[in-house]
């Protein structure tokens, strides 16, 4: 070979060499730089901080990127809540009228339709029918429907043509007749020198039975007296949290047992906190489960006797669902058969049209409507007016 020619194939080779170097310059300098150390798996993100909540994150493309545990310490993610604040419920009085739009919403239809029927030119055996049957739709049972489709009958006779205000005042009148405004619907709340009045709260449950136990305590708080409340569904756990929140919310004492514990212990002690606390009520919430006759009978009789121990029951409120019907009234014969009822708190009347079950209820019981639930906001139970239920019903 040439020198020439082996100088030309040194300077190739010289170049090949330099260009090659450059080559892997490059590439390490574009190789992504790894993290400086893996971050924690998911599992074990939560094994160090086991209330952290998200540990993972999904990005928009479905891949999951493993965050780093939250910075603040466990123990503040599983804080307990705070206790609600007391609040102070407004007074019992007008209540109802406060509350009548909701009833005129649920109601109006069966105003409406009547005095429609009754306004027409011609009464004639259709129509008297078709009012009959609007009574009956609603509820109202068929003695009292007969009662007041014959009333009306003898009084359009001897009016003859009718104005509007007179046929609402006709309706008016034999619709109040019926609710029977002269029945005594006080409710017995005031203690006796030093001993608390007693309120059994009786009922099959779902029918509002502890809802109702809880806003009745903020209808007498909310009139000033002193209330102790006595967790004696024992049946179900979950009652007696729901009446704790009812309490704590507004200042009323809780006595509770263990779950599956005897209801007359509990409402026995409930009355004894009422007697040691100096209060106006105590309210006692019962399982009143209608598994047998016999069965009830001796669950509510031995809740009673225990309590008489101590003090006197003054009130027994039945809590029937007006949504129910007839089912409903034939639980409320089987309540009524077992322990002497005084009272009844009609619940979820503002989601029935058939409101007519005042009247058939407390026809059929022999007891007074004395309390009426028209929603399930803390302030919707109300004492009854049935003139307010009645003006209601037939709208303004
Ligand atoms: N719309 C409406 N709902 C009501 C009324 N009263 C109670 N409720 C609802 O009815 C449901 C049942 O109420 P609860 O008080 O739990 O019934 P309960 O009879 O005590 O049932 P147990 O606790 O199982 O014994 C709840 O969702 C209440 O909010 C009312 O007047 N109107």
């Amino acid at each position: 070979m040439s020198d020439s020619l082996l100088l030309i194939v040194i300077v190739a080779l010289v170049a090949l060499l330099a260009a090659g170097g450059l080559f892997f310059m490059f590439r390490r300098s574009s190789k992504p730089v790894p993290p400086p150390a893996a971050p924690p798996k998911v599992e074990e993100a939560e094994k160090e901080a086991p209330a952290a909540s998200a540990p993972a994150q999904a990005d928009e493309g479905g891949a999951t990127t493993t965050l780093p545990p939250p910075a603040q310490p466990a123990q503040e993610l599983v804080k307990a809540p705070e206790l609600a604040e007391v609040d102070v419920p407004l007074p019992s009085a007008g209540r109802m009228v406060r509350l009548r739009a909701r009833l005129a919403r649920s109601q109006n239809a069966l105003g409406k339709g009547l005095l429609e029927l009754l306004s027409r030119d011609r009464l004639d055996e259709d129509v008297w029918e078709e009012i009959e049957e609007t009574l009956l739709t609603a509820d109202l049972g068929v003695t009292p429907t007969q009662e007041i489709v014959g009333e009306l009958r003898t009084k359009v006779k001897v009016l003859g043509s009718r104005t509007p205000s007179e046929v609402r005042g006709l309706l008016r009148e034999q619709l109040l007749a019926q609710v029977n405004p002269d029945l005594d619907r006080t409710l017995h709340v005031d203690k006796h020198g030093e001993r608390p009045a007693v309120v059994l709260v009786v009922g099959v449950n779902g029918t509002g039975k502890t809802t109702t136990t809880g806003k009745l305590a903020r209808v007498l708080i909310g009139d000033g007296k002193k209330v102790v409340l006595g967790a004696a569904d024992t049946f179900r756990a979950a009652a007696a949290d729901q009446l704790q929140t009812w309490g704590d919310r507004v200042g009323a004492d809780v006595v509770r047992g263990p779950e599956g514990g005897d209801p007359a212990s509990v409402a026995f002690d409930a009355v004894a906190k009422g007697l040691e606390e100096k209060a106006d009520t105590v309210i006692v919430d019962t399982a009143g489960r209608l598994h047998t006759k016999t069965g009830l009978m001796d669950e509510l009789g031995k809740v009673k006797r225990v309590i008489e121990k101590r003090s006197t029951v003054d009130e027994v409120l039945l809590v029937l669902d007006a949504t129910t019907g007839q089912n409903g009234m034939r639980q409320a014969q089987v309540f009524a058969e077992v322990v002497n009822i005084t009272g009844i708190a009609l619940t979820k009347l503002d989601g029935t049209a058939k409101g007519g079950i005042v009247v058939s209820v407390q026809r059929e019981l022999g007891v007074p409507v004395k309390l009426v639930g028209l929603g399930e906001g803390a302030d919707d139970l109300a004492p009854f007016d049935p003139e307010v239920f009645v003006d209601a019903i037939l709208g303004d």
